[in-house]
């Protein structure tokens, strides 16, 4: 008698950027995943993206649309990758036809952080002196800090993190402004001179929280995928995202977001701010974290009548697309 010829469990391929910090975020979902199924295989397929390679054109012009999660998606499209690892901030808010959202992580502190020159170590940011010259490539960091702060100048700066911090060090620039979550995940947490409060700016939708991202129909990945699944990280960067999909137009535009979640109690903040930092609508809503979002569509119709319409349509104007 022959044995029953059972095949082998498939190999699951994880689609990943090669930046370093992706590659830290990936490795760490490929362990999670291992130690959960240590039976099944996971292997990382690095790949670069449109994003990797334009370094030097500033973002905001160029728009962020899927800049660094379209060549993974189309891996997965095309059956060459099962499920791709993303910083959640960097994917589009409308996923392509046959793709989702599988699985949201616990998140790290969402928060920015500004990290500066050595000469203005004793600093703080609402303590740098006029004209000090503050890199940021973000329209949602620049807008609320100019907002606060007019006096000081901002100069875009472009490049991975490494880049940036180098920038910094060599004079280019008095002080940056960093996720949080990206420093600590590299293990430069040193470098973290002051987090910004939320009073002062608000942090990027899904800042700080991994998203991973597979075909809509491989049950088998979305099983294998949700464990680890953080639900309060989820039900916020729900929320934070229907907001910033009911409000944009198909560019980068400066919108930030902060959530609250207490038992079943959401609370969402969200701002529109002018690209001068002249105008500024900010509005807060609460209610049951399983309507988060209907509550991020409400607050950005809520926003858009206090005049983040118009704020909006200019910067479409302005920008262009
Ligand atoms: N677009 C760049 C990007 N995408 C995710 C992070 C940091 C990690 C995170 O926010 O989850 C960063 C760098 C930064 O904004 O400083």
């Amino acid at each position: 008698m022959s044995p029953a010829v059972s095949s082998p469990p498939r190999i699951i391929r994880i689609a990943s950027r090669k930046s370093q910090l992706a590659l830290v975020q990936t490795y760490w979902v490929q362990e999670q995943l291992q130690k959960h199924f240590p039976d099944r295989s996971f292997e990382v397929h690095a790949m670069s993206t449109q994003g990797d390679k334009i370094l030097d054109v500033a973002l905001a012009k160029i728009g962020d649309k899927g800049l660094f999660t379209k060549e993974l998606e189309l891996g997965m499209i095309n059956k060459e990758t099962d499920f791709a690892v993303h910083s959640l901030k960097d994917l589009p808010t409308r996923l392509p036809e046959g793709l989702i959202l599988g699985c949201v992580t616990e998140r790290e502190n969402p928060a920015d952080a500004l990290v500066v020159h050595e000469k203005f170590k004793d600093k703080q940011l609402e303590t740098l002196p006029e004209g000090a010259v503050v890199g940021t490539s973000s329209l949602r960091r620049l807008a609320q800090l100019r907002h606060r702060f007019p006096y000081l100048t901002f100069k875009d700066i472009r490049g991975n993190l490494n880049t940036r911090l180098a920038k910094l060090d060599a004079g280019e620039f008095d002080a940056i402004i960093l996720a949080v979550a990206g420093l600590q995940r590299l293990g430069m947490s040193d470098r973290i001179h002051q987090v910004i409060p939320s009073e002062i700016s608000l942090h990027a939708v899904g800042q700080g929280a991994l998203g991973i991202e597979c075909r809509a129909d491989d049950t088998e990945v979305l099983s294998l995928i949700k464990v680890l699944e953080h639900t309060p990280t989820a039900q916020r960067c729900y929320a934070e995202r229907a907001f910033l999909r009911e409000l944009e137009g198909g560019c980068q535009v400066p919108i930030g977001v902060n959530t609250v979640i207490e038992g079943e109690q959401l609370t969402l903040t969200g701002v529109v701010a002018s690209l001068d930092g002249q105008r500024l609508v900010k509005d807060t809503i609460t209610g049951n974290a399983n309507d988060a979002e209907q509550m991020g569509t409400q607050l950005a119709q809520k926003l858009r009548q206090q005049g983040a319409a118009e704020i909006l349509a200019e910067i479409f104007a302005e920008v262009g697309r």
